[in-house]
């Protein structure tokens, strides 16, 4: 069984149909879904705000490689358009995998087509402000608790820009 923890964001377009049409493309693997985060854009501040969340998802059989493999696809579905100019600029829909579990262990990987844990997982507020409220004891492998990153200067700085929208909900999306 492997379990893998998945970044949701986007800046453009309808951003919260976007994230919608994503969790509905990940299927039924999903086990939970994080609250909706408005988030100030992280490392390239000349584009509009994002719309972030994070999921947990199990599957019996998925490889590590599975799950970048589902991200690509959603993006994909969801109208990302790849700027080879442009590090961190705006997207419709941008997935990453931040973590993934096989069998209880966590998948260490510095494959630059999949690394793991997600190399900058660890510097992002927009994904542990999430993850921590979906999952407050979650861990992220090799940095250890959410919980203390999330008081690591670099970060602790940018909590404060990240807020519920609780009216944006994922979960219920009949
Ligand atoms: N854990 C990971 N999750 C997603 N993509 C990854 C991961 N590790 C490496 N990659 C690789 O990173 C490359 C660039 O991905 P992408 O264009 O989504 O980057 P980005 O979203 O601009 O930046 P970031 O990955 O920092 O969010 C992809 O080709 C992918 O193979
Ligand atoms: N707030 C926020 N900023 C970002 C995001 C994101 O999802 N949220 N994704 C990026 C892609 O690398 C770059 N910057």
């Amino acid at each position: 069984m492997t379990r893998a923890v998945l970044s949701l964001g986007g800046n453009l377009g309808d951003r919260l149909a976007n994230l919608r049409a994503a969790v509905r493309e990940l299927g039924p693997g999903v086990v939970q879904v994080s609250g909706v985060y408005e988030t100030p854009p992280w490392g390239d501040s000349a584009q509009p705000a994002y719309l972030n969340a994070v999921v947990l998802m199990d599957d019996p059989t998925a490889t590590a490689r599975d799950w970048l493999t589902r991200a690509r696809a959603c993006e994909t579905a969801g109208g990302r358009v790849r700027d080879p100019e442009r590090r961190f600029g705006p997207r419709t829909l941008d997935v990453d995998v931040i973590a993934v579990w096989a069998d209880g262990v966590p998948v260490i990987d510095d494959d630059p087509e999949l690394t793991l844990p997600h190399p900058r997982a660890h510097l992002r507020a927009f994904v542990l402000s999430p993850w921590h409220a979906m999952c407050p004891d979650a861990e992220l492998p090799g940095h250890g608790p959410v919980a203390a990153l999330l008081d690591t200067p670099g970060v602790a700085a940018d909590v404060a820009g990240v807020s519920l929208r609780p009216e944006l909900s994922l979960e219920s999306m009949e």
